[in-house]
């Protein structure tokens, strides 16, 4: 039997809440290497990432800020590699543009990326001929709660969507609430039919309105990680669906499925749904 090489993996945002978890699962699986970890954080710049992640040895991988030249080490593996990014919305695009272009398949947890972006991205991937994954939530839960909320479409017109994060998220709606909205959405029916005239005396009040009348309500605190309801009412009753994430180590097993799928892929694919 040939031994296949680990999967070379690039941690972008590896300083942050979860780069910090990628670097730990990626550095504990057994067919993958974490072959660099970059963060623009000046405070983490040359640090251990393992020792910044909270292992107990260091992985002899310093952080770096130039995200291109890690790209261009990822090129020279056995195996080409693969980049996860958990940075931020104003970066998001133009760092998978460059993974793309060094031939390193993206796996992307970072959301705020706009439906042109990624209709972009999407043709670069496929002129490229290169995998790319853009998750907006990694959870089995999230992927679940989705499938109920499409369930319970078929039955009830009216849904509203409730999203609760920490206060340092810096994008709104959530990207997990968004995509929600787009899967019920493409159910084929607008929701809400108005049944009053309703006058919003602050604005905003009513929450923003996403496709086909659904409405999205964000909500940011500390003591809040991320959260998400999605309710539907019908005349005497009310169906709730609520997922809770109460430590982000719950999003590893998927962040792990990913990087070994988009090793086989060849365009970009959107949702972890598509990979179960
Ligand atoms: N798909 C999913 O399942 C999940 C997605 N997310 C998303 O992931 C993203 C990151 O979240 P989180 O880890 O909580 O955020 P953090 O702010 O904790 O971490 C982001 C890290 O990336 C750094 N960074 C920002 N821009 C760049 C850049 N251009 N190049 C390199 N490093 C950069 C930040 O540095 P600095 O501190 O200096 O800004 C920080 O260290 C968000 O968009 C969030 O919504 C989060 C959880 C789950
Ligand atoms: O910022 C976060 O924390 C999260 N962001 C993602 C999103 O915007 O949906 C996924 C999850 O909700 C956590």
């Amino acid at each position: 039997m040939v031994n296949q090489a680990p999967i070379p993996v690039v941690v972008n945002g590896a300083a942050g809440k979860m780069g910090r978890e990628v670097v730990k699962a990626v550095s504990q699986a057994s067919d993958m290497t974490l072959l660099g970890a970059v963060d623009r954080n000046p405070e983490y710049n040359g640090k251990d990432a393992g020792e910044v992640a909270g292992l107990s040895e260091p992985l002899e991988v310093p952080i770096t800020d130039q995200l291109e030249p890690t790209l261009a080490l990822a090129t020279q593996e056995r195996q080409l590699g693969v980049m996860v990014d958990f940075t931020h919305p104003s970066s998001v695009y133009d760092n998978i543009r460059a993974a793309i272009a060094y031939g390193i398949r993206p796996v992307v947890g970072t959301t705020g990326l706009s439906i042109e972006q990624i209709q972009d991205l999407a043709e670069f991937a496929d002129k490229a001929s290169t995998g790319c994954l853009l998750i907006p939530n990694f959870s089995i839960g999230m992927v679940l709660l989705q499938e109920a909320a499409v369930r319970a479409s078929q039955y009830f017109d009216h849904v509203e969507i409730i999203e609760l994060h920490h206060n340092q998220k810096a994008d709104a709606p959530s990207g997990t609430a968004i995509q929600t909205a787009q899967m019920l959405a493409e159910m084929g029916k607008t929701y809400n039919p108005p049944s009053v005239e309703e006058t919003e005396k602050l604005p905003g009040a009513r929450g923003s309105v996403a496709d086909e009348g659904i409405r999205i309500h964000s909500v940011r605190l500390p003591g809040l990680i991320a959260h998400q309801e999605v309710i539907f009412g019908a005349p005497g009753q009310i169906y709730t669906l609520r997922h809770d994430t109460s430590d982000r180590a719950c999003y590893m097993p998927g962040v792990l499925l990913a990087i070994r799928k988009v090793t086989q892929l060849k365009s970009l694919v959107y949702g972890l749904e598509k990979l179960l």
